[in-house]
């Protein structure tokens, strides 16, 4: 298939690009790139990082849209921010027309097909012959976290087929931080008997929701924005692929909800955060855990006693 989008250029000040990509994502955008790199980013910036002062964004938009259009509804829609954040470093936001033989190409190495044992994830645009996997997730790359191209998700991703493959029974799962859904998505589509997946951010669930439908799994997962703490218990398999830091301030409220018996998977671990939160969880008296390593991140996890 060879598919049109529109490429709109824009200049903004790095304290407003958060706000920005927000605004492009609201007006139908279906990603947002800066330079060479997109902005699916997993670490917090340090604050003392020297972020550069002015991003080069790209934004995608499908190329059934009237390019004038959109140039129109963004300009207005920013006019509240370039008071908000006064900077030299504003453009105006201009189009170009592209094909998938160029920007989405360079998409495609950032989003390719891949297949984790009996799992396949693919985005819309790739056909992809099953062959003997077991279960095909399509997924577009948005503005929620998750296609499956990070590390701390593909541990996850790993651990789900193993245990699926492994266990004898349908597990209740809950997956917290689910960003894209991907992770809720591919235990439902194993066969899970139960998915809560939640987030604080509402795009996210707004986007998993969507993807959960594309893949006609949402009446199989519930989305929530509510707090772990107002959840219920139980879960056989508990996910969280949040950052150690969160994994930890949240360690009680994540192991209340693991059933007896059942298994807590933390991710988004830095290899050099592993010990802080192995001492976070060690006073649960939860067996483990099996550790997993991918790139710098590991994924630890824990059982719970019967
Ligand atoms: C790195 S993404 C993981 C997305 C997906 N689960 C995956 O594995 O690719 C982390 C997600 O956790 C969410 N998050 C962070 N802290 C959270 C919390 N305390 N409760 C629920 N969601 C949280 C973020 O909004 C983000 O969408």
């Amino acid at each position: 298939m060879n598919q049109h989008w529109i490429e709109i250029s824009l200049k903004v000040p790095s304290a407003a690009a958060d706000a920005v990509c927000a605004v492009l994502a609201a007006l139908g955008s279906t990603g947002v790139r800066e330079r060479e790199q997109v902005l699916d980013t997993f670490i917090v910036p340090d604050a003392d990082e020297n972020l550069p002062e002015v991003l080069d964004l790209r934004a995608y938009f499908p190329s059934d849209e009237d390019p004038r259009q959109i140039v129109e509804r963004i300009e207005q829609q920013l006019a509240p921010l370039r008071r908000a954040f006064p900077s030299p470093g504003w453009s105006a936001a201009t189009t170009g027309q592209v094909s998938d033989g160029d920007w989405a190409e360079s998409w495609k190495q950032h989003f390719p097909v891949f297949r984790v044992g009996s799992l396949i994830v693919k985005p819309s645009w790739e056909e992809v012959d099953p062959g003997d996997a077991h279960v095909v997730l399509t997924l577009d790359p948005g503005m929620a976290f998750g296609t499956g191209t990070h590390a701390t998700t593909r541990l996850c991703l790993e651990f789900l087929v193993e245990e699926f493959a492994a266990r004898a029974s349908a597990p209740k799962v809950l997956d917290v931080g689910t960003g894209s859904g991907i992770l809720a998505l591919a235990a439902a589509a194993f066969g899970a008997r139960g998915v809560l997946a939640c987030d604080i951010d509402a795009d996210a669930c707004r986007v998993a929701r969507k993807n959960a439908a594309a893949n006609n799994l949402a009446d199989r997962i519930d989305f929530t924005t509510r707090a772990l703490e107002d959840l219920d218990t139980g879960f056989d398999l508990v996910l969280a692929n949040i950052l150690a830091e969160e994994n930890v301030r949240l360690a009680s409220e994540l192991v209340r909800r693991v059933a007896p018996g059942g298994l807590l998977v933390l991710s988004g671990i830095l290899q050099e955060k592993e010990s802080f939160v192995r001492e976070g969880f060690s006073r649960f008296g939860l067996s483990g855990p099996e550790v997993r390593s991918r790139d710098e991140w590991v994924c630890l996890t824990y059982r719970r006693g019967a």
